[in-house]
């Protein structure tokens, strides 16, 4: 665990002191977008012109934020024009590697052996951390965009023309809606989990954990009678609330302590997870070995023996029962 500082990599923790016991995450540094015609996207510069073969995605099987964009490589058929490579799940010392084990796969492009190296290769003075996912330009020889959040509104639609598979995750019509859910869910659940995780007093921990369960309540509310959080269309929402869902029992209870209730305690949540799961190629996205080996291995400072808990056990496969609320593809 650690962060380059001017293209030379340090080991350090994240720094809560000056924050008062609160985690806080650093925004990604690369934001330029990969477009239809090469144009520039909302932010960052044009020059990333969507084109089979040229792209390259670094991923973790561990991150709940890189888990989006293999999901959305899958829902839009990108599997073809976007290769992948896996680090390792465990994160120490040198931050991310390609070091041997299963499930990883390594870095065949820029023959990487630790994902600072990427990092340096596209500015030799970053300063910053160094983070997955990481969307790399082979033409260029540098990162488009390190934000999970851009990388999949980019996915969603460049490729369309290419051949990407029909779906539109991000439609027209409800994006003040997805903006609104995504806010919420980013601050209160996805990051949520990591604030009060991550925390270093007892006050900084109490004010995180309970705005969790808040919204949860509310999500748990809001799909008794809708297929997804929209209503019958899935869209990124859904895909960004999933990846912490189904890492929430398995490691955020225990080892982040986001333990006032499980997912499996409510009963529409856990059913719209195991809906999720279930929707063909998600299941393929999900590595529980991975999820569970990186948290409690890599966080010493929280699981100082990194001793991974053999439970709990879980079932996505079972039935979830959704199958009546009404449901569109697109
Ligand atoms: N905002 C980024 C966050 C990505 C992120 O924090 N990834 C974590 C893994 S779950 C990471 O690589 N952390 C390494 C570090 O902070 O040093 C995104 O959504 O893409």
């Amino acid at each position: 665990m650690g962060m380059l500082v001017e293209g030379k990599w340090h080991d350090v923790w994240y720094d809560t002191k000056s924050t008062g016991g609160h985690f806080e995450r650093k925004a990604s540094s690369f934001r330029n977008w990969v477009t239809a015609d090469g144009s520039a996207g909302p932010s960052g510069e044009g020059g990333f012109k969507a084109e089979s073969g040229r792209y390259h995605l670094y991923v973790s099987l561990a991150c709940p934020w890189a888990h989006r964009t293999l999901i959305m490589r899958v829902l839009k058929g990108l599997e073809n024009m976007i290769s992948i490579s896996v680090v390792n799940w465990l994160m120490r010392e040198e931050g991310w590697t390609f070091a041997e084990g299963p499930g990883v796969v390594p870095d065949k492009v820029n023959g990487a052996e630790r994902l600072y190296e990427i990092y340096v290769k596209a500015d030799p003075n970053y300063t910053g951390r160094v983070t997955v996912p990481v969307l790399w330009d082979r033409e260029k020889r540098t990162i488009v965009n390190n934000e999970s959040s851009e990388i999949i509104r980019m996915m969603n639609s460049a490729f369309d023309h290419l051949g990407a598979k029909e779906g539109d995750y991000y439609p027209e019509d409800l994006r003040s809606e997805i903006d609104g859910l995504n806010a919420k869910i980013y601050d209160t659940v996805n990051n949520g989990v990591y604030k009060a995780g991550f925390a270093t007093t007892q006050e900084a921990y109490e004010e995180n954990v309970r705005p969790i369960f808040e919204t949860l309540d509310l999500l748990e509310g809001r799909l008794q009678d809708n297929r997804y959080l929209t209503g019958s269309r899935l869209t990124e929402a859904d895909i960004r609330l999933f990846t912490t869902l189904v890492r929430f029992d398995a490691v955020y209870v225990g080892h982040f302590k986001c333990n006032i209730r499980r997912i499996a305690d409510y009963p529409n949540l856990g059913a719209y997870l195991r809906d999720l799961y279930q929707i063909p190629g998600i299941a393929e996205t999900v590595n529980l070995q991975h999820i569970k080996r990186h948290y409690y291995e890599s966080h010493r400072t929280i699981n100082p023996t990194g001793i991974v808990p053999v439970g709990p056990i879980l079932n996505f496969e079972r039935p979830h029962g959704r199958a009546h609320l009404p449901s569109s593809m697109f």
